[in-house]
């Protein structure tokens, strides 16, 4: 059962920059029919979403369900439900939908499975800015994330862990940056460790630290780097099953090993981030119990840029101005930029905005005729247009900034595939270390998925 209330429900009107407060209530999708029966979800975000997917939010077992099945977005109209391509398709009443507003009362079929929805009594009441808002360098105008913002402000005064959840490029990092900012912890370090890069042999080295044996001289890890400060985990998902009790066991010691074996005291703050659904691997055993709840204190989930599309003009227009672009936005190509879906998030908008200003800037093509590319909605593919020609007009230290851009994108793709998409290898023929590389490719929004994908090697 839903009613058809909103979500969210405003108590107080507020004109732009001053803050309201809301109520945001919980909302629960729960399995009524089918192999999972009983199985439930309840969460406050505004996307759910339902699969055989172990990323999906609710996570089905039943064989006629879809890895990506359906999106159940809540929105101020009410409950959308939106069908992501399934092989045996989303019926409502009998009926095969692909995107439908829910009402009450509404069950979902997926296969053998039937889903119910409702939405709770209990609400929480948060106070969010009128208006577009910031947080560090976030930026928004969507309730949704004035009502992230709100949390995240709330969870930098206090001095808890924070697990951050969302999609690709939706904007992990920054949020942990803005947080630590926020916190009285803003004047100690701020460190990343990406755990995709951590391995057995790296982890005492570059997590823990201390006293290393074969002619290894050891050395200060990162827990004791940002000794003062905050410790990003991206990616945390990734850390292996085998080093998970090791980072258990200083987050409740607050100790590491010191090169001469004693023990330091350690006080950090862990912001960890993850595209997972860690519950799901929790659930399925593939990462620990114990470390989760150490790391979820507080749980914040971004949400993806296409169910926040009034961000859109809002970001484009922050974007540009970092990227000392002059260019205004026609109203034609805000629309183009609405009504896309922007699998890779606002990465993905930056890196549209970065070529497609260059372009227009050097008169060479216009927006809309750069958006109607479509080779711009593949990540990881090489530029059309040779950088060096397009940027001699420019002045000297803008047109180098522009080529370097464009040749890291270039180098770093052409690299991983000569690489074989191997880390490692890459690593040998850069000369760059694991971390560095890792970094460049993030900055440069290459991941190695959507480079394997245009190889076609995945999936
Ligand atoms: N709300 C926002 N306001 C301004 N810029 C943003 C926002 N969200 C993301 N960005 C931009 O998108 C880029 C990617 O953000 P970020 O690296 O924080 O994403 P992420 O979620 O950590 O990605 P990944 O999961 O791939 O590591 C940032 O460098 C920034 O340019």
């Amino acid at each position: 059962m839903i009613d058809d209330r909103p979500e969210v429900t405003q108590t107080v009107q507020s004109p732009e920059g001053r803050s309201t407060r809301i109520q945001v209530r919980d909302w629960t999708v729960e399995v009524v029919a089918g192999p999972d029966k009983g199985k439930k979800v309840t969460t406050q975000d505004a996307l759910l979403r339902v699969g055989s997917d172990v990323a999906s939010d609710l996570v089905l077992s039943d064989q006629t369900v879809s890895r990506r099945h359906i999106e159940l977005e809540r929105t101020s109209k009410g409950i959308v439900l939106r069908d992501l391509g399934s092989r045996n398709g989303t019926f409502l009443d009998g009926h095969q939908v692909m995107q439908a507003l829910l009402q009450p009362g509404d069950k979902v079929t997926l296969g053998k499975t039937k889903l119910a929805l409702k939405q709770e009594a209990r609400a929480t009441e948060v106070e969010v800015m009128g208006g577009a808002d910031a947080f560090g360098h976030l930026v928004a105008a969507s309730e949704k994330m004035r009502v992230v913002f709100a949390q995240l402000r709330g969870i930098a005064r206090e001095d808890m862990n924070l697990l951050l959840e969302g999609e690709t490029g939706t904007g992990k990092e920054l949020a942990a940056r803005a947080v630590h900012e926020h916190s009285r912890r803003r004047h100690g370090p701020f460190k990343v460790v990406d755990c995709n890069l951590i391995t057995e042999e790296k982890a005492e080295r570059e997590l823990f630290g201390g006293l290393r044996s074969n002619g290894d001289e050891g050395g200060k890890g990162v827990f004791e780097a940002a000794q003062g400060g905050t410790l990003f985990l991206d990616e945390v998902g990734e850390l292996p099953l085998s080093l998970q009790p090791k980072l258990l066991r200083v987050l409740e010691s607050r100790e590491v090993p010191s090169l001469d074996g004693a023990p330091v005291q350690v006080d950090v703050r862990v912001i960890a981030s993850t595209h997972r659904n860690l519950e799901e691997d929790v659930r399925q055993g593939r990462f620990r119990a114990d470390l989760y709840y150490r790391l979820a204190v507080a749980r914040v989930r971004l949400p993806p840029l296409r169910t926040r599309r009034e961000d859109i003009p809002v970001l484009a227009q922050s974007l540009l101005r970092g990227l000392k672009s002059s260019f205004e936005l026609t109203p034609q190509t805000l629309a183009l930029f609405e009504g896309y879906d922007w699998p890779g998030n606002v990465r993905e908008l930056r890196n549209v905005l970065e070529r497609g200003a260059l372009m227009q800037e050097t008169g060479n093509v216009s927006w809309l005729d750069f958006m109607a590319q479509p080779e711009r909605k593949e990540e990881g593919q090489q530029p059309t247009t040779s950088v060096a020609a397009l940027v001699t007009g420019m002045p000297y230290h803008e047109a180098k900034d522009r080529v370097v851009a464009d040749f890291e994108r270039l180098y770093f793709a052409e690299v991983m595939r000569v690489s074989n998409f191997d880390m490692k290898t890459a690593e040998q023929h850069t000369g760059l270390s694991m971390q560095s590389l890792y970094r460049l490719l993030k900055k440069n929004g290459l991941r190695l998925k959507d480079l394997k994908n245009a190889e076609g090697l995945d999936k």
